[in-house]
């Protein structure tokens, strides 16, 4: 059971902001090149703004004030040029940076998927799907303007408030105090304002997650809903879920939207202390016309870039939150991971046993509640095993256990004397096939779809895998044969036509041990006979474990284990059990009945 449904919030650990942003960074360092030639980009563009008060300073007082045209319209050709280079620069560094924020988007995308790729089963068991493609679309696409305006933003923007500081004191520094004395109170302001965005920002982006998850659930099984006609309840959730992520939305835009009023409010009455002293109380001649110009000019250059810091700063705040939940699955480690000294599994004769093995999926369950509670058994190479048993009773998760996707709590697994935990899960899985229900079919050709098992197969290897399991004829039979394109899940297969796919998928990679969960839906009578003989050419030879819903595949088991209160129950072969008049003779009676 998902225990992050589409409904709960998703849990995590509230990580070090500090540590986050380092982290997110740290990026860029493989970018330093690029970076460096924005930062030239950027200085010169600084450069050429901090002088442009000064042209216009000199223009009035030197060329205006006694009529120096020529003068003038020399300082306006040398202004002119300067601003087409200031331009250029711009240009140049807006197209560098977003080159380079593309890529870091995609190395962390690739990252993450890779990483979740990696996971194990218990990872994809606790959470909706729809949540996983939020952090791996979503909150990774977020990050792009946080990475751009780092580098375009944040360094030189303080290097131009540094610069206009530096400026102001050394032209007048009573001025220059008397414009930026309501610095203390923007900081304040802006403290106070973060704490709670950031907080704000993190419920929202826990909605989206949430709305996510279930527009993709409930696409995924729109089948259902319409045959149900659950379209108005499913209409429902969905708009409760919308009103509660509008809701986050607006909570989160509300608080962040101080940010810029209260930057505003500190401008304005700078400006206004600038005007007040420097007219008011110091005056003509100390303060000149072009220095009050000039420092108006400054004053704005101050305050425009704290302005462009404090939306960064908001920025970084709002999707700071994005970065966390993309770092929170890079540092989920996989509950199944080979150790240091794993060997790797030589190619296997199938020898499978279990020695004492209980397992639960919640740890620390009470041993008279486990799922599998001290199962003993031991299966020789080629042996073909049914699994049956009551619906619940932990046939598929003894099957899950045998290919370590999931790992035991007490007692041991051995395949062929060598003890899963003791060999690479690589090794394993190679020389395993697991056929499950579901027989998922991947968007692509048929073709694609069977070499999934073996991607290196020749066609004539391809060819007698499709033949060996009877799904060469209706393959040939499709507009393309092989080169057929299928949709994604196998939409316009029939069921029975997936399962043949499948099969040949599994026969392809000629695994030495099989486990098939058996389908239990109705197919029509020559597709079934067509499987049927299918399942048979796949058991062949190998190791087989068959969750077993159809009669006749549970008649040529070799033996049959009744699994039920967390063990096996009975075992022998079909006659045997049938003989016995035990559990199996019941189950059997009862699939008899429902069959006649
Ligand atoms: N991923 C999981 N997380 C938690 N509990 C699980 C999980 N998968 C199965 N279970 C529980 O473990 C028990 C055994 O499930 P399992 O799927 O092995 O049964 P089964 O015998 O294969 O049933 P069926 O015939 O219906 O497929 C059930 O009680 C089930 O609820």
């Amino acid at each position: 059971m998902a225990v992050n449904s589409f409904r709960e919030d998703e849990q995590m650990e509230n990580g070090e902001k500090k540590q986050i942003i380092i982290r997110l960074f740290s990026y860029l360092k493989d970018h330093k090149k690029g970076v460096l030639g924005v930062l030239i980009c950027m200085a010169v563009t600084v450069a050429i703004s901090l002088v442009n008060p000064l042209i216009i300073e000199n223009a009035i007082d030197q060329h205006i004030s006694v009529g120096d045209w020529n003068g003038l319209v020399k300082i306006g050709i040398f202004a002119l040029v300067l601003n087409v280079i200031y331009m250029i620069m711009v240009k140049i560094r807006m197209y560098v940076m977003s080159v380079i924020s593309n890529q870091i988007l995609l190395k962390i995308r690739q990252e993450l998927y890779e990483h979740i790729q990696l996971l194990s089963f218990s990872f994809f068991d606790s959470r909706p799907t729809g949540k996983i493609l939020a952090r791996i679309i979503g909150d990774v696409n977020s990050l792009k303007d946080v990475l751009t305006n780092a580098v375009t933003t944040l360094i030189p923007d303080f290097i131009t408030v540094l610069g206009v500081v530096v400026i102001m004191l050394v032209k007048d520094w009573k001025l220059a105090i008397a414009s930026l004395c309501t610095i203390p109170l923007m900081i304040a302001g802006i403290f106070i304002i973060q704490r709670t965005a950031h907080k704000r920002w993190q419920i929202f982006r826990k909605k989206s997650s949430n709305l996510n998850a279930y527009v993709h659930e409930d696409i995924a099984g729109i089948g259902v809903v319409q045959s149900f006609r659950a379209e108005n309840e499913t209409r429902e959730v969905f708009e409760e879920l919308t009103d509660e992520h509008q809701k986050a939305f607006v909570a989160a835009c509300r608080r962040a939207d101080m940010f810029g009023p209260t930057v505003d409010f500190c401008w304005g009455v700078g400006t206004m202390m600038l005007y007040l002293i420097g007219v008011k109380f110091i005056g003509a001649p100390a303060v000149s016309v072009g220095l009050l110009v000039a420092f108006g000019t400054y004053i704005n250059m101050f305050w425009n870039p704290i302005m462009n810091l404090s939306n960064f700063y908001n920025q970084l705040v709002t999707n700071l939150s994005a970065a966390e939940r993309i770092f929170d699955i890079l540092d989920t480690k996989p509950d199944i991971q080979d150790e240091s000294d794993v060997e790797e599994l030589p190619e296997v004769e199938g020898k499978v046993e279990f020695s004492h093995v209980s397992f639960t999926y919640d740890k620390g369950t009470p041993a008279e509640t486990k799922v599998l509670s001290d199962v003993n058994f031991t299966i020789q190479p080629g042996e073909t095993i049914a699994l049956v048993g009551p619906t619940g009773a932990g046939k598929t998760t003894i099957v899950n256990l045998i290919s370590r996707f999931y790992d035991i709590e007490d007692g041991h697994i051995y395949i062929d004397g060598h003890d899963l935990k003791k060999v690479s899960i690589h090794s394993l899985r190679r020389q395993m096939g697991v056929m499950t229900q579901d027989n998922f079919i991947f968007h692509g050709t048929v073709r694609e779809n069977i070499l999934y098992g073996k991607m290196d197969a020749t066609e004539e290897e391809m060819i007698a895998a499709a033949k060996a399991v009877n799904a060469h004829d209706f393959i040939m039979k499709m507009e393309k044969g092989y080169d057929t394109e299928l949709k994604e899940r196998g939409a316009g297969l029939s069921i029975g036509q997936r399962q043949l796919i499948a099969f040949a998928r599994t026969m392809i990679s000629m695994p030495k041990i099989l486990i098939l969960d058996e389908a239990t839906s109705s197919i029509d009578t020559h597709t079934e006979i067509l499987v049927q003989h299918g399942i048979e050419a796949l058991l062949a030879g190998r190791t087989s474990f068959v969750i077993a819903h159809r009669l006749s595949t549970i008649q040529n088991a070799d033996r049959i284990f009744v699994i039920d209160n967390g063990g096996i129950v009975e075992q022998g072969s079909p006659k045997e059990l049938l003989a016995r008049r035990g559990a199996y003779y019941e189950l059997y009676m009862a699939q008899f009945a429902d069959v006649v």
